[in-house]
This record gives C-alpha cells, structure tokens and sequence, in this order.
C-alpha cells in the first residue's frame, strides 16, 4: 500500500478515479490546481501522483502537465508521476516517458488498465524508496567504517602499486587486480573506489566464487516479484546497487564459462533487465575485478572468455606477493602485533631479534593474511612482553607433509619430520637429514626451533 496524489481541474474525475483506486491505497488525496502541487508533496510523503496534461481552460497543449512533471522529479525523484491525456495526445504522452513519467493513461480510460498502470508505478516508487534506503543506510555505515584503507608498505614495489592505485583510481577505467590469496586484493579495490569521483557512492561487492548458477540473474540483475517460485517481492541486483558508484567482483576466475557470458552482455551493453521483468534499467558503475587466477592461462585453455578478459583488465595491477616486499613484512607484523596487544589487552609487545629473522626467512603462502593470523597467535600466547621465535606458527611448521616446491618451506617441514622422529636425538635427526649436527643446530636457531 502506499499514497496517492490526482491532480485533475476535473472533479468528477477525482470523484471516479478515488472509488476505484481507494482500496489499493492507504491515502488518495485529490486537487484541482496545480499550484498546490509542491507544497502538497513537502508536507505528505506520496508514491504515485496522477497527472493530467492540461489545466488552463482553452489550452491542450500539455506543455503544462509536462512542465509540473519535470517539476515533481526534480525534487522528488523517486515518486513515480503516472500522465493522464485524451486519446489524442498520445504521442506527448510518449514524450513524457522520456522526461521521468513511469506511464500514462488515456482518458476515458479502462478501469483494470488504469488499476494496473498505477499498481506498477507504485511498485517503481516501493523499490525505488528502497534503493535510495539502501544507499543512505551504506553511506552511513561507509563513514563509520573509514572508507579509505590503510594499505602498509614502503617496499619499491608497494610504493609503485600506490602510485598506480593513485593515478588509475581517478578514471573510470575498468581494473582487474591480480595476485595471490591474503595479498590485500580487497583492499587495493577499496583504495581505487576511495580515490574514484565516485566515493560518495557505494563499492558493491560480489563473490563471484560464491554466486550459484541458478541465481546468479537474480543476485546481479534482481528480479521482479513472481519471476519464480521463490520470488515473493521485487529484488534490486547488485549491479543496480551499484549505479553511480563501483562494482567489486571479486574472484572472477571462478565465475563458470556460461555465466561469463551473461555478464558480457550486461557490461557491454551497460544496462540490465531484472528477471521477469521487460524494463530495459541503464546502468553506469565503475567496474573493479580481481582474481588469483591466471585469466589468460584460462584463455588459453578455453576456461575463460577473451572479450570478457579485455573488457575487464583495461589496466591491470599486480599486488605483489608479501615474500617480495623485503622489510615489509617487519613493518606489518608490527602493525598487526601492535592492533592486536591493544584487542587483547597485553600492553607493550616486541618481536626478538630472532622472531624478526624467522619472519623474514619464512615465505608466506598464505600472505598477508597468513600472517595477521600468526601474529594473532603469537599475541594471544605470549607471556611477558617478548615475542621469541617458538611463538610464531605458520602454516608450514604445522603440516608436516610437503605440498610446495619451495626449497625454504620444504627445508623446513623436514627438519620438523626428522625431530619428530627422533625426539631428543639431534645426531639421529642430522643423519636421517644427510647433513652434520652443527649444521642441524644452524638451522633449528635460524628456525627459532632451537
Ligand atoms: N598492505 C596492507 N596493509 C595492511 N593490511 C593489509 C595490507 N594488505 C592486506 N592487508 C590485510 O590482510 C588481509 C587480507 O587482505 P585482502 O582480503 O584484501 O586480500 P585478498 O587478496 O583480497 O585475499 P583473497 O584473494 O583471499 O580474497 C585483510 O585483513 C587486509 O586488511
């Protein structure tokens, strides 16, 4: 349910028009002179207004009734204004539509048309309200989150992702963001939104990975009410979401080979129609992709199409891997250590000289998330304020069976596996190992396993 304004000098035709909307409003409210449309629509809050074209006796032009139209939207842009005209005025009333109309009705009129006319203007208007809510309730929550990022790293590399992130953000360019998982993807998205003419509006983001094929329409292009068995009300798709501001696909090598063509078509002709729908919504985002993947990899083995790989990666940036960006790793495992004493409530904490060498030494797979989590455990495990060597857990001095090649990983599972074998035994640990005790003793200090 929701308000109706009708706007006719007629009122015979209030009179009509208020016995048969009125069971499907919850107020109708009628005038005669336009003059008091304005000061009508400050006062009450209105979804639809019926409006006739012509108001002076002796003119038919329409010009009046589309003058009041752009009038209405200018201000109130989400009431769906509904024309009203005689059978001969049809090809203003078309006109109309181009200026912001939702529909028009011809006089004299048929009552289911005109029932169904205004039923969907109202429902326009429900969904529109609900856009408008969605992105003022985002607004809010963006300011409180800090939009703009801290992204930690005084490595050249980092330095020259920064100055690209700077000069790209700007422009409406497509981004695709590569690099491998923990490496801060998510975070190079939010700093080119941040940088982007569009940071009043939202960063939608979807996890393609996580997009099933069967709503994967619904989820990006929303969906009228009855469109499936599912469907009890209008949805609004991300891509609408996102009008006016950025589209964060995030994981899109995994989106199936169907799919991708499905949002081809949507990004290249820049407009979408929701499921169970007709009406053709244009659509103006910023697109913003990222993936760990190798897409041209995929190309090649036909697991990703080309024409949509180019229309995403206009320009591409690489986030570097964390074990490429030398001291870096120091300055964000204080970063994290220091977050994190302050969450669990340890006070003052640092790393040993030695903790500082493991972490440089080891290679972080699992990046910069991997290492968050060690640091994580670290402070929470700590007793005193130092934190040694044998308080920093990584994934691979946990998993005892080799998975990579990388010769730093690897050396470091087995000497692990050697000691585990022979508990208390370093002779019987170096000679499984095939190297001296001394060397054996070397690398457990090296390792902080000493
Ligand atoms: N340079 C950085 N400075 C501070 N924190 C960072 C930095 N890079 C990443 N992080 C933090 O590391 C974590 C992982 O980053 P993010 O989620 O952006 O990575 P991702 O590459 O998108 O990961 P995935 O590929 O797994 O989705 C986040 O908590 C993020 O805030």
């Amino acid at each position: 349910m929701g308000n109706l304004l009708i706007i006719d000098d007629n009122p015979s035709i209030h009179a009509t028009l208020e016995i048969v909307l009125e069971p499907y409003f919850d107020t109708i409210k009628s005038l005669e002179d336009p003059l008091q449309i304005m000061r009508t629509l400050a006062v009450e809050d209105f979804h639809v207004v019926l409006l006739d074209m012509n108001f002076s006796p002796g003119l038919n032009t329409g010009a009046e009734g589309v003058r009041w139209l752009k009038k209405i939207k200018e201000t109130y842009p989400n009431v769906s204004v509904v024309m009203m005209t005689a059978y001969g005025h049809v090809e203003l009333a078309v006109e109309t539509l181009k200026i912001g109309a939702s529909d028009f009705i011809l006089k004299p009129w048929d009552n289911r048309k005109l029932l169904a006319t205004v039923q969907s203007a109202l429902q326009l208007s429900e969904s529109k309200g609900e856009i408008q809510q969605l992105k003022t309730k985002a607004k809010a929550l963006r300011k409180e989150e800090n939009a703009f990022p801290e992204i930690i790293g005084e490595s050249a590399v980092v330095k020259n992702m920064l100055s690209l992130i700077a000069k790209v953000g700007k422009t409406d360019t497509n981004i695709l963001i590569t690099g491998e998982n923990g490496t801060g993807k998510e975070l190079v998205a939010k700093a080119l939104h941040h940088y982007s003419k569009r940071n009043q509006e939202q960063l939608v983001e979807v996890d393609m990975g996580a997009v099933s094929e069967t709503l994967f329409e619904s989820e990006l292009f929303g969906h009228v009410k009855g469109a499936f068995t599912d469907a009890h009300q209008d949805r609004i798709g991300k891509f609408e979401l996102a009008n006016k501001g950025s589209l964060f696909l995030d994981e899109i090598g995994n989106l199936s080979f169907s799919l991708q063509a499905k949002l081809l078509a949507a990004l290249q002709n820049r407009q979408i129609t929701k499921v169970g729908g007709n009406k053709v919504i244009p659509i103006d985002i910023r697109l913003i992709s990222a993936t760990n993947k190798n897409l041209f990899k995929m190309v090649e083995d036909e697991e990703f199409r080309q024409d949509l790989l180019y229309r995403l990666n206009t320009i591409q940036i690489e986030v570097p891997a964390l074990r490429d960006r030398g001291d870096d790793v120091i300055l964000l495992a204080n970063h994290f250590k220091d977050l994190l004493a302050q969450k669990y409530d340890k006070g003052t904490l640092k790393f040993t000289a030695s903790a500082e060498e493991k972490l440089m030494s080891y290679h972080w797979p699992g990046n910069i998330r991997e290492l968050q989590h060690t640091i994580e455990r670290a402070v929470i495990l700590v007793d005193g304020n130092e934190i040694t060597p044998d308080l920093i857990v990584t994934s691979a001095s946990e998993n005892t069976n080799v998975k990579t090649l990388n010769l730093a990983q690897t050396e470091e599972v087995l000497i692990k596996k050697a000691l585990k074998k022979h508990p208390h035994n370093i002779s019987a640990a170096a000679d499984e190992l095939g190297v001296t005790r001394q060397t054996l003793y070397n690398k457990l200090k090296k390792l902080g396993l000493s």
